[in-house]
């Protein structure tokens, strides 16, 4: 197995024209743990993930995969270290899913070898690591929400990195499917040693797949630990807006949620009462 690289976000301000968004952001992902990260819609996860993908630099501060500064590394020497899935992503007109897998090569192969025929096993063993061979030869467009989740996913494999980053990678799946999603990239963290941040907006998800979860509210990390750690009352009520118990799974022993208003919908009811 390659060696696992961990990624350091060292005091990172950022922010779009007008717009400031991460306010001194520290975040340490150890070699091969798989992290969580949660916060309110717009907090700045999205945000976050871009700039650990080296797609976004830094205002302020810095992004280091192992020991190499992303703004020292040109983009084709970042991709062949990091893979971002999307939230979303444009529409591929007329582009089958082998082919739009085998994008994910770029970097490796370059325009050149991108260009040559013959199957790559690196896009091979994507399409099987998500399940989704059956439908190599297929149109992308005639897919369904969730089954172009899964493409989408299999296209950020191919990139065959050691970090990996997935922002809201159980979108548009049902349930059996996001369980399935998350079983095969706690599995290939095992296997393979991918460092992995995963943006997940279920808390049960988070509590009870990763290792580590680190918590933004308003461009700040406001909690950093295990699940045992961070999920509590206090990160319902300050980071989530909802306010809730928490409980443990009898057998596998993560916390657990129960949430019960949010907490703007409690504050109206108490003033109008
Ligand atoms: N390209 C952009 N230009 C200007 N503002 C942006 C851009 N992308 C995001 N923003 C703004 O930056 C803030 C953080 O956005 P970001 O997508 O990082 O949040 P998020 O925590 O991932 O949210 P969500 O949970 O809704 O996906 C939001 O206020 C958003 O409106």
């Amino acid at each position: 197995m390659t060696e696992s690289v961990g990624i350091h976000v060292e005091g990172v301000h950022f922010g779009y024209p007008g717009r400031p968004v991460l306010r001194g952001v520290d975040m340490t992902v150890r070699p091969g743990e798989l992290t969580a990260l949660i916060g309110l819609n717009g907090c700045g996860k999205s945000t976050l993930l871009r700039l650990a993908a080296g797609l976004l630099r830094p205002d302020a501060g810095r992004v280091l995969l192992g020991a190499d500064d992303l703004a020292r590394l040109s983009r084709r020497a970042t991709a062949r270290r990091v893979a971002l899935l999307h939230q979303s992503a444009p529409a591929v007109p007329g582009m089958t899913v082998r082919h739009l897998v085998r994008q994910g090569r770029y970097a490796a192969r370059g325009p050149l070898g991108m260009l040559r025929e013959g199957d790559d096993p690196v896009v091979e063993r994507a399409l099987r690591d998500v399940g989704v061979e059956q439908w190599a030869d297929r149109d992308v467009d005639a897919l369904s929400g969730g089954e172009r989740q899964r493409v989408r996913l299999a296209m950020a494999l191919a990139q065959d990195t050691r970090v990996l980053l997935l922002d809201e990678p159980t979108t548009y799946l049902d349930l059996h499917h996001q369980l399935d999603v998350l079983q095969t990239v706690v599995r290939l963290r095992e296997e393979r040693g991918l460092t992995v941040v995963m943006v997940l907006h279920d808390l049960a998800h988070a509590a009870r797949f990763a290792e580590r979860i680190v918590a933004l509210r308003e461009g700040r990390v406001v909690a950093d630990g295990t699940p045992k750690q961070v999920v509590t009352p206090g990160l319902l009520a300050e980071v989530l807006k909802v306010a809730g118990r928490v409980g443990e799974d009898p057998e596998g022993g993560w916390p657990v949620c129960y949430p019960d208003h949010p907490i703007a919908a409690l504050e109206y009811e108490n003033q109008i009462h």
